[in-house]
This record gives C-alpha cells, structure tokens and sequence, in this order.
C-alpha cells in the first residue's frame, strides 16, 4: 500500500480555501439610508436616560495610587474568576483612589456588563475610552449599546473598532454583522417559526420550533424576478410568473379543430381563461392582469421598455435567442433580464425620488447621493461573490448593458463599469432560485376536467403531446437568499403558490430541532462528492464541509477515512449500501460509519427544485393513471412516446 499523508487532500483545499469566502469580509459595513437619523434617536435616548455623563465619584479624602492599583488587581482577578460582584467592590475603591486611572474604569465597565447592567456600564465606558482608541474599547462600547438595544449606535462603535484595526479585530467585525442581521430580518421573520443570524457561514436560516418532516416552514415570492432564456418560448406574466399557456397553446390550432365537438367543449369548459395584456408600447412583455402592467412598469419597464429605451432592445433580442453560453456576452442559466431589472429598478426608484423633489420644490433634476443609496438598499442584503476578470469575459454585455442604462435623455444614467457589472452579476449567481408556476392552466385543466365522463375522449390527444413546456423564473427571495448549502439538506425548495402567486415554499426534509440551522441544496445532491464539491467552489467559491462531503470519498483509490492509497492496480472496497465511500481496511470502515458514515449512508439526496408541493403532485398523478387506465392500448403515456 502506497502511504500518503492523510492531511494531503484537506492541505491543499486549505490552499484554494485560503482565497475561498470569508462572510466577515464580504458583508459591508456601510450605514444604510435613514440610519443616521436612527442613530440620532438612540443618541437622544441615551441623554434621556443621563447616560451622556460620566458618573459622580467619591474620591477618598487621601487618595492612594498604590491601593488604587493593587485594588485594580485583584479586581481583575475577581472578574476572570467570575465573581462580578466582588469585583465591582474593589474596581469602585481602585477609582475612589486613583479616578485618573483609565483601566479601573474601563474593567468596571466591563464588570457592569457582566453583572447585566449596561446603562452603567456605559457612562464609565465615557471615562474609560478618553484618550484610549483602542479597537478594545469601541468594541466594549458596541456590547454595551448592543445590551441597551440601540443597534444602530452599537454599529457605529463597531464599525470604529473595524477601522482602527484595519479590518483586523474579527470580534468586532462579527458583533456587528449579528447586529446589523437582527436589525435588517427581524421584521421579516416576524411571525415565522425561523430567524436569520449572522454565523459561520455569514447570514443563515435557523429553526425557532422543531418540525416535523414534510412541515412547510415558510413561503415567500421574490422581491425581483425574470424568465429563465431557455424557457422564454413558454408563455407567462412577465412580471408574476403566472402562466399563460393558453388551449391552443398546448393543443395546437389544428389537433384543436379535428377534435369532435363534444372533445372541444370539454377543453373550452374546463380549460381556466387565460387573459393576456402586452405592454401596450413595446408588446414585447406579457402580462396576466392590469396590476402586473402597472407593477412591472414601476418596478423596472419604465426603463427597460424598448419603446422607449432603443438599446434595451438589443438585449430584448439576445435574450429572446435563448442562448446561454455566448462567448464576450453572457455565461450563466439566469438570464441578463434578471440583472438588467435590478438597475431599472434602481434607476426607476431614483426617477421617482428626483419627481418629489421637484414637487416639493427642488430646483434640480439631479439625483442626489441619498436618492441613490435608497434606490439600492434593498438589493444590498443580496451577498455576490466571485472571482474578479468575468467582466472581461462579458465585455460585449457590458457594453450592452451601458447602452441601456447610461443613455437616458432624462439625465439619470448609470454607469455599468466592470466592477458594477460583477457585483450585480455574481449577486444574482450566488442567489438566484429557479421557481415555476404550480397551479399552471394545464394543471388546473387536469384537475377540473375529471368530473366530465366525455373527459376521457381527450386524454388520448394529452397522452400523445406530453407535459407542455412551462416558464422556468429565476428569482431573488429575501429569506430563502439567506439559506447555506448542505449536500445533506434538511429542507427542500418546492414550487408554491403564495397567496394566489407563484413563488417558492421550504419544505423541513426530515426533523429539525429548534436552533438548529436549517440548510438547503444549491446543486444536484445526487452526484459524486468530488463533483458537488468543484461546482459549489467554482459557483459559490467554498468548499462544502457537510457530513456528506467529510464522510464520502471521491473513489477506491483512496480511503475515505485515513486518505491511505492503495498499491499501483488495485482499489479499495467501497460501502455496499452507499457506494460512495471507500476504505482500506475493516477498522476504517468500522471508525468512519461510528464518527457519521452511518448518519448519511442511507439518506435519499435530492436536486435544487423539488416541483410542486406534494399535494399537487400527487393530485396530477392520480388523475394521469386514471386517465391512462382507459386509455386505448395503442397509446402509450406521454413520457415513453417521445
Ligand atoms: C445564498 S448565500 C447564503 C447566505 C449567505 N451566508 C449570506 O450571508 O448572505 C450563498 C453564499 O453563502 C456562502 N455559503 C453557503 N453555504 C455555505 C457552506 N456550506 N459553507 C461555506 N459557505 C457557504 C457562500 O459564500 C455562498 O456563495
């Protein structure tokens, strides 16, 4: 047997994880619009409460330094022993002694904190942190404010603690993004059994309850959204993703006209009426109803609509190709529309803002910083990361897209410059789902029409077409953004409807106990360790850690537990069951399957999108092999008739 350092496989993943995501460096810490007049508020809260003044002191009549510093000490000694109480006795008398001395102030700060009392923690923090810059002491001043809940101050202090250290002090860095988390999805899960916190892995989903397998845990319709390229000869609402497939659609004009008439009259009854509206400037958009015109053309058509904006219908027309892979312009499955709507969007905001200014009595069309930090903010939540250079690559889209957006006769332009571009590029890569209308008209045609005994007359024609074709969206969803990945995931991404709109539910795969972290997939889970594991580094820049990924190995040339070779021709036996992990010995085996091989050997691993909500499924299912019963021998279902 060839030996080889076990440590290789995981020394040289250390090596490309080196430059693999750090959330700490990603997430920004740049205020949000409205935070300074927040900050404002908690500032005043805190003259309110007095706590803008240091505290009275006794002084002793004699002061002694010498007391003062041994007090100091066995102060510290009190407090790393975790008698606070103690310690807050001797910090006061180091002070009464010495009330000069910066570190008995600042330790009886920080003993008030321990002992739960913030707001006196916080005016001896005003004596502690004179002449002390220290990331130290921004960061006490954060934990302070953080236990007063005046989040918007405690990310000031923290952000100071950042920048005094230059990045470095990684404590700082974390308190502030769980801060700031709490702060921005609080008001989202409200409500919901989850919250979102700011972990290992930056921002992710955990449980408030436990639930059970098969629970629905949340449902939610994303905050952007544009049809996949690939689909797009499939009809649906541009802006909800409806669909709009109507009976000719599917049936064809001519299948149609040769059906008898009592066939045609079950397809005109049960088919569901399908009201089409195209943007009336362009007609190059689709709509279900007046309120998603109207919605689009506020959201980003405005900007987008070809009518009015000509170079918008170039990338109309590239889109329209359906190409993904087109060397200098475009190589990702969502399509450009999708980033292309975040700058409309962005732009259509500012539009607005520079509309009320001048109603309120501006005397300028030009938009200023704040309209543009506001028209953003929401985007911002979304993480992007990815290797720099792609712009290059898509040179030819970048250009595009600042013929489409730097050109606007009313002044407000925005400039796509290359980092631009990536930014909103790889946000939407990192966080884009795929979702689809699950209540379409052909499926609400299936379920309505078998109450009809002439029914069956028809099945024959839908036997022999297949599934239609539906639009596949690819769509930015606040909290579903904020699920990490696990190859063993916990919970699915089904096909939903959210109050009469299609958008997406998370489904609990199995038990999850309340504050475990809930994780979803971003791959197919059912393939091979070694390819999960490149794609999620090269799509999403980590390399994965889960159970699966530690307790599977990548083939019989290598023990999946000690990483042993085995001599040149031969290969190690693999698990019977799973087959997807491979040892050199029995004691190996028996190790890997104690330590979690056992915990992941038999789980059934699924794909990124699991189709409708069981219900709906199964619903479908039923009728299709009522329906195939009766059906005339000759004709097979659909599926084997391609
Ligand atoms: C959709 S976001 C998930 C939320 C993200 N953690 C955040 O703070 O916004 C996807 C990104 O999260 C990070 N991520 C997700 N799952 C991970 C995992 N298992 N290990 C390491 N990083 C992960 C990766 O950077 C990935 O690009």
């Amino acid at each position: 047997m060839e030996k080889t350092d076990p440590q290789k496989r995981n020394d040289e993943e250390e090596e490309e994880r080196e430059e693999s995501y750090d959330p700490l460096k990603l997430c920004s810490q740049e205020p949000y619009p409205g935070d300074q007049g927040l900050r404002d508020c908690e500032r005043e809260f805190l003259g309110y409460y007095g706590l803008n003044q240091p505290p009275p002191v006794e002084l002793e009549a004699t002061p002694n330094p010498q007391l003062a510093f041994e007090e100091c000490e066995k102060a510290r000694r009190l407090f790393e022993a975790g008698n606070y109480e103690e310690a807050l006795v001797h910090c006061t008398c180091s002070i009464r002694n010495a009330v000069e001395n910066a570190a008995s102030w600042k330790l009886r700060c920080e003993t008030y904190l321990a002992l739960d009392k913030p707001r006196e923690a916080f005016r001896d923090l005003l004596v502690a942190r004179k002449d002390n810059n220290t990331p130290e002491i921004w960061t006490l001043g954060g934990k302070i404010l953080k236990a007063l809940d005046m989040p918007v101050l405690a990310e000031t202090w923290l952000r100071k603690a950042t920048q005094v250290s230059d990045g470095q002090h990684r404590e700082a860095a974390l308190l502030f993004q769980q801060i700031r988390t709490k702060r921005l999805y609080e008001p989202l899960t409200t409500g919901l059994p989850i919250e979102v916190k700011f972990e290992e892995y930056g921002r992710g989903i955990f449980a408030k309850e436990d639930f059970n397998g098969g629970q629905m845990v949340w449902r939610e319709v994303p905050i952007i959204s544009a049809q996949t390229s690939i689909s797009l000869k499939a009809p649906a609402c541009s802006q909800c993703a409806r669909s709009l497939l109507t009976a000719i659609d599917y049936f064809g004009d001519d299948v149609l006209r040769s059906m008898k008439p009592a066939e045609r009259r079950v397809v005109a009854k049960y088919w569901p009426q399908v009201s089409i509206i195209e943007c009336p400037k362009c007609q190059r958009e689709k709509y279900c109803s007046e309120d998603c015109l109207k919605a689009a053309w506020y959201q980003h058509h405005q900007v987008l609509c070809p009518k009015k904006n000509k170079a918008a219908a170039e990338l109309y027309d590239f889109c329209d190709k359906g190409e993904l892979c087109t060397e200098g312009y475009w190589s990702a499955p969502f399509s450009p529309m999708s980033v292309a709507r975040i700058w409309a969007a962005v732009i259509a905001d500012v539009r607005r803002a520079v509309k009320q200014a001048r109603e309120d009595g501006a005397d300028t069309d030009e938009p200023t910083v704040e309209m543009w930090a506001h028209a953003k903010a929401p985007y911002r939540r979304f993480i992007a990361y990815g290797k720099a250079g792609h712009a290059e690559w898509a040179h030819k889209m970048v250009d595009l897209m600042n013929r489409v957006f730097n050109n606007f006769p009313d002044g407000i332009n925005y400039k796509i410059d290359n980092r631009e571009f990536e930014g909103r590029y790889y946000q939407v890569a990192c966080n884009c789902q795929s979702f689809s209308d699950p209540q379409t008209p052909y499926r609400r045609f299936l379920s309505r029409m078998k109450v009809d005994s002439n029914s069956k007359h028809v099945v024959p024609y839908m036997a022999s077409i297949g599934e239609p074709k539906e639009a596949v969206f690819g769509g930015l969803f606040a909290l579903h953004a904020c699920l990490n990945h696990s190859c063993d995931n916990d919970v699915e991404i089904l096909d939903c409807d959210v109050g009469g709109f299609p958008g997406i539910g998370v489904r609990a795969r199995r038990k999850i106990a309340a504050g475990q972290e809930l994780f979803s997939t971003y791959i197919d889970t059912r393939t091979a360790r070694a390819e999960r594991r490149a794609w999620l580094f090269r799509a999403y820049n980590f390399w994965c850690q889960c159970r699966r990924c530690q307790f599977e190995g990548d083939g019989p040339e290598e023990c999946s537990h000690c990483g042993v070779k085995p001599e040149q021709g031969k290969y190690f036996l693999g698990c019977a069951n799973c087959k997807r992990a491979w040892y050199c010995t029995p004691k190996c085996q028996k190790i890997a399957w104690k330590k979690g091989h056992k915990r992941i050997c038999k789980t059934k691993h699924s794909d990124v999108v699991s189709s409708v909500e069981e219900p709906v499924r199964e619903q479908i299912r039923k009728l299709a092999d009522l329906f195939y019963k009766e059906m005339p021998k000759k004709l097979s279902k659909p599926s084997e008739s391609k």
